[in-house]
């Protein structure tokens, strides 16, 4: 969530973190060579739902407040904690240099580039993270016991992902023998779902891109609605096949079946007033359509499913919540009818693909360390992407009265530089630095594109009947006639040999 070189008592006691760029001396933000520069934390005081009651009792609240109020601003393409990266999508010492980073359908990927992928997550979960390290303590307790040993740990790569999810998922710790409070999410069941997964999958591919020296790697997506029983990607050339000897573990010949999860012990986190740090304690359990207590998330989502949702007018609709109806948003996130209607007992899209899943990928807490979770919110990315293609004039973000961490100008818990809701809130090819290589369902023609077609084609029906017509009247009062034209010649129509010959013969005449 920081970087390493802001977690000292005194940097943290500052409140400022805007590091140098390249282990420059005084040079914060890469300010002399124009990179960017240190600049307050903007944060957004405007009123949350009413599902969050303990105002002033979480660190996350008008994040990254508790812990800093100062931070880079890049110029121009650079970014990063010190403006020391490129922006997504640009390379070079300038980062002048636009890379394509397109995301490609993972079933459609070669041998060699499915191991290239497999192998690339598994150094990833093994990586140390060059920049981040991570709290393991309340802000309260974070300077340690004798207020001079910041709590603070390494931790890799992929682990970062999987923590920075439960973090914003995690229980509100209310102390004092009190119960933590659950009705919290700072990624989930709100706007900010879908804004909150896509930087998340940004910051691990840029992560990823970091480590292989590649800027033009990108994260594939699993095309989760393929309906029935079977998990295509559950194969030992990708995400692993079912163990022969256990149903719910992955296969001996997938490097998944070695790798171990973070942030079980979520009773202790919640009741010590503790946060998962990156212990790893345990192998990555998986089951899918293998959940028979819950028949309805034993098969995947429809194709159609996601035909009916692009078709969700409005992006997100009060309260702004897993109980909107009518709400593009809620109907992805899943818990909504695919056509956008409400249903407290309905488990659709992401959600049910999640659910589908029937083990670490399934909880909410966990759910990262299984690394379908990558390809599944992926493609939840891509729908939302061609969604907000389909509706530029719908595509409106709540401003306000949204759950806590989810109002438009929020920043999003716990990434670091802060970046908010609306960042993340545009077509990526042209905003975003990235693309997907993806074919949709057809889109309707709406009521506008009929009455436009239709009002051009009496147009052109009523041109066409008035040029007979009168052609008609013309040639008809010129044969009855049979005397000068009332016209000039190059007003009189023809309408086939015979009476150009007349026409003609007539003008001489
Ligand atoms: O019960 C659900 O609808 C459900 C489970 C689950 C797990 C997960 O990791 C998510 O991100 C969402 C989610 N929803």
């Amino acid at each position: 969530q920081f970087p390493r070189e802001c977690v000292t008592p005194e940097i943290l006691r500052s409140a400022q973190c805007c590091p140098s760029v390249f282990g420059q001396v005084n040079n914060p933000c890469g300010v002399n060579t124009g990179r960017g520069q240190c600049v307050p934390v903007r944060v957004d005081l405007r009123p949350h739902g009413p599902q969050y009651p303990h105002d002033g009792r979480d660190d996350r609240e008008r994040w990254p407040f508790k812990f800093f109020n100062r931070t880079c601003q890049c110029n121009s393409n650079f970014s990063g904690y010190n403006c020391g990266r490129c922006r997504h999508g640009f390379t070079g010492l300038n980062c002048d240099q636009p890379v394509p980073v397109v995301r490609r359908n993972v079933m459609t990927l070669s041998p060699a580039e499915k191991r290239a992928f497999v192998n690339a997550l598994d150094r990833a979960k093994r990586a140390t993270h060059p920049d981040v390290v991570i709290a393991t303590r309340r802000y309260e307790e974070v300077f340690g016991p004798d207020g001079n040993s910041t709590q603070f740990q390494n931790i890799t790569v992929y682990n970062y992902f999987v923590w920075a999810h439960y973090y914003s998922v995690s229980k509100t710790f209310l102390g004092g023998g009190q119960p933590s409070f659950g009705g919290v999410d700072f990624s989930h069941e709100g706007p900010g779902f879908l804004t909150w997964h896509r930087y998340h999958l940004l910051q691990l591919e840029r992560d990823m891109q970091d480590m292989l020296q590649d800027p033009g790697f990108a994260l594939p997506y699993w095309d989760f609605a393929i309906g029935g029983n079977q998990c295509d990607i559950c194969t030992d050339d990708l995400m692993g096949a079912r163990s022969s000897f256990d149903d719910g573990a992955i296969s001996s010949n997938s490097i998944f079946s070695r790798w171990q999860v973070i942030c079980e012990s979520v009773d202790d986190y919640d009741t010590l007033g503790t946060i998962c740090n990156s212990t790893e304690n345990g192998p990555i359990r998986r089951n899918p359509a293998g959940n028979v207590a819950r028949p309805m998330v034993q098969k995947l989502p429809e194709p159609q499913d996601i035909k009916a949702c692009l078709e969700v007018q409005d992006f997100d609709t009060p309260p702004f919540y897993s109980t909107s109806s009518e709400s593009f948003r809620n109907t992805i996130e899943g818990y909504s009818v695919p056509e956008g209607i409400y249903d407290p007992i309905v488990r659709s899209l992401h959600n049910l693909a999640h659910l589908f899943l029937n083990g670490t990928g399934g909880t909410t807490h966990l759910s990262p360390n299984d690394p379908i979770f990558v390809l599944l919110h992926t493609f939840t990315d891509a729908v939302f992407d061609e969604w907000l293609r389909r509706h530029p004039e719908s595509a409106v973000y709540p401003l306000e009265n949204a759950p806590i961490g989810h109002n438009r100008h929020h920043n999003m818990v716990p990434f670091w530089p802060p970046v908010s809701n609306a960042e993340m809130f545009a077509t990526a090819p042209e905003n975003l630095g990235y693309s997907y290589e993806a074919e949709w369902p057809a889109r309707p023609i709406t009521l506008t594109e009929i009455i436009t077609i239709a009002v051009v084609a009496a147009l052109i029906v009523v041109a066409i009947i008035f040029t007979v017509t009168t052609c008609i009247v013309r040639t008809s009062s010129n044969k009855t006639e049979g005397r000068q034209p009332l016209l000039g010649e190059q007003y009189q129509c023809y309408d086939d040999q015979d009476s150009r010959h007349n026409d003609k013969t007539q003008s001489v005449v």
